[in-house]
């Protein structure tokens, strides 16, 4: 029985009642021709995770580089660390103001830290295999002199909360951000960077469209969270629930999309698995527990990915 793009949506026109989702990622569509939209399967997982391999060392799973916190949500740059922790970075640094380093390395010993006058060193940031900007990172000043050098960097970078808020209002810093970068916005976070939208139809088209053009993945985050790819096909995650609804969430899974980045996963496959586990733990959670919290949910990733795996 065909599915169709309705069902993902909380509201319904129309166009997405018409428009037929394939299962999987590599089905031809109903009629022969594949469907730009792909409801993601665990067979699709399968085929795109790898096993940590025999002879590894933390140098084999990549360095991440975490840019985010301010003085009063210095929990959001903690949350994101502990979902590129969980997600199985084999080093991870976060770019802090100093106020938090005691909070740092009381909850997160594992984690390093980054002045931040270093990050206008750019040649020093060439060795990090991944880099994420935003989370509780304030929209003030120094934020987005942080923003402007990660441009002049010219790498791929993951961007979360303020960093898009940055972005709506720079429109030079946004087309000129490196291909195969990762934004992750919510619906308030879209519509702030890409204009107001009437339905999630419109939304979806308008993410479709600026996916190609920025060459960049965009990953929707909802109930059913959308990951559009540089070829604005868009995969629909069908993992999560209502009990991963509080703050932080997003945050967590930044970091876990940052960690597949930093083990060498596309933009796209580190997408993908980061919204298709970070939901998944937070399903297996949910089978106990009437809310899950943001750490608790981090702390379960490696436990689901194993249970996935075996
Ligand atoms: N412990 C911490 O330090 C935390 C810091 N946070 C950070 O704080 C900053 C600001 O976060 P705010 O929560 O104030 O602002 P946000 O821009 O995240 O949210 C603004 C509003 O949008 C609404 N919203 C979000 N997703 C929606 C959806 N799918 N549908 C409808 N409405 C939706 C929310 O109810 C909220 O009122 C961000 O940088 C964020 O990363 C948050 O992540 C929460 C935890
Ligand atoms: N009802 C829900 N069903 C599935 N996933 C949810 C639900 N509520 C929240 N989430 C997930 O939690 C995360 C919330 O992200 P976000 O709004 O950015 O939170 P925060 O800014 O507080 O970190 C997203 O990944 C979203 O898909």
């Amino acid at each position: 029985m065909a599915v169709f793009l309705s069902a993902f949506l909380p509201d319904s026109d129309a166009s997405s009642k018409l428009q037929v989702v394939d299962e999987g990622l590599e089905k031809a569509g109903t009629e022969n021709e594949s469907s730009p939209y792909k409801l993601i399967e665990s067979a699709d997982i399968k085929a795109i995770i790898e096993p940590r391999k025999p002879f590894s060392h933390k140098g084999t799973y990549g360095h991440a580089l975490i840019v985010a916190g301010a003085l009063k949500t210095m929990g959001a740059a903690l949350l994101t660390a502990s979902g590129c922790l969980y997600g199985g970075a084999g080093l991870t640094t976060v770019s802090i103001p100093e106020s938090g380093l005691m909070a740092l390395n009381t909850a997160l010993p594992e984690v390093m830290y980054l002045e931040r006058s270093h990050l206008i060193k750019i040649k020093s940031l060439k060795k990090y295999n991944a880099i994420v900007i935003g989370p509780g990172l304030g929209k003030l000043f120094e934020a987005v002199c942080m923003m402007e050098e990660l441009v002049v960097l010219n790498v791929p970078v993951v961007v979360d909360a303020d960093a898009l808020n940055i972005l709506s209002k720079r429109d030079d810093l946004l087309l000129h951000l490196a291909k195969n970068s990762i934004f992750t916005p919510h619906l308030k976070e879209f519509d702030c960077l890409f204009g107001e939208h009437k339905s999630w139809w419109d939304r979806l088209q308008t993410g479709r469209r600026m996916a190609k053009k920025l060459g960049s993945v965009i990953v929707l985050k909802n109930q059913y969270t959308f990951i559009i790819d540089q070829q604005g096909d868009v995969m629909i995650n069908p993992t999560g629930n209502p009990a991963m609804s509080q703050g932080g969430m997003g945050d967590v899974l930044t970091g876990l999309i940052t960690a597949y980045v930093a083990q060498g996963y596309s933009a796209k496959a580190a997408a993908i698995l980061g919204c298709y586990f970070h939901g998944r733990a937070g399903d297996e959670l949910a089978l106990s527990h009437h809310n899950i919290t943001a750490s608790q949910l981090a702390a379960q990733i490696p436990v689901t990915v194993k249970s996935f795996l075996k």
